[in-house]
């Protein structure tokens, strides 16, 4: 009993409950072996990250931020329910979400509802444009084969992160691979006919 509680308190993190990066990085190699084995399945990572956290720490203060941390959490684990997806909190305020064999189509939207979901809290963030928390979120999929790795998709997915702070916060972003690499249609571009 107390060898399984040390355990899950070596895996987890202590403030949100979410497992911490350690525990993601394990289980990204797992899966990973997983998806190369079936040849075809496709692993997907979440960077999620608040927006202007720093500010919310600054005029609200940590009890308050650590409040809003586990909130956000809890949006994040609930985005990661199937049994090979795992939540985790990655950083400070930043979180990440393992996605195994996800529908391509489906990963934007996958975002959207975390970041919809965390507008939906309504917490008052006054520093922050729209005056609410908000998360930024980078996106990336591979279909994992053995001239890649799991630490590639991982700076893949924070790369899409970064651009998503860039272009204003609030909003997702999928990395796009090219080449034989793409799993993800490009974007048309605005008024583009579409194909087919
Ligand atoms: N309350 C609380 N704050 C934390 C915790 N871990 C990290 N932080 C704070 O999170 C903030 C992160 O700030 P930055 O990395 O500058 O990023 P940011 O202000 O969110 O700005 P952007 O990411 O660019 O939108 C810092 O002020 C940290 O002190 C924690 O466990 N509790």
């Amino acid at each position: 009993m107390a060898h399984a509680l040390l355990n899950e308190l070596a895996e987890r993190d202590g403030l949100t409950g979410l497992f911490n990066r350690r525990t993601l990085n394990t289980h990204l190699e797992r899966v990973w072996r997983q998806a190369n084995r079936d040849k075809r399945d496709l692993v997907a990572i979440a960077m999620i990250d608040i927006d202007h956290f720093k500010r919310y720490n600054d005029r609200y203060g940590h009890v308050p931020g650590d409040a809003a941390l586990k909130a956000v959490a809890d949006v994040v684990e609930r985005q990661a329910r199937r049994p090979l997806d795992l939540a985790a909190r990655y950083g400070g305020e930043e979180f990440a979400a393992v996605w195994y064999n996800p529908a391509p189509e489906e990963l934007e939207n996958m975002g959207a509802q975390i970041t919809a979901a965390v507008t939906a809290l309504s917490i008052a963030h006054l520093d922050n444009p729209g005056g609410k928390l908000s998360v930024s979120v980078g996106i990336a999929l591979m279909r994992p084969s053995a001239g890649q790795s799991g630490p590639e998709l991982l700076h893949a997915a924070d790369t899409a992160l970064y651009q998503a702070k860039n272009q204003g916060r609030n909003r997702v972003v999928l990395f796009r691979f090219t080449g034989a690499d793409a799993l993800l249609a490009p974007k048309r571009p605005p008024g583009a006919p579409e194909a087919g």
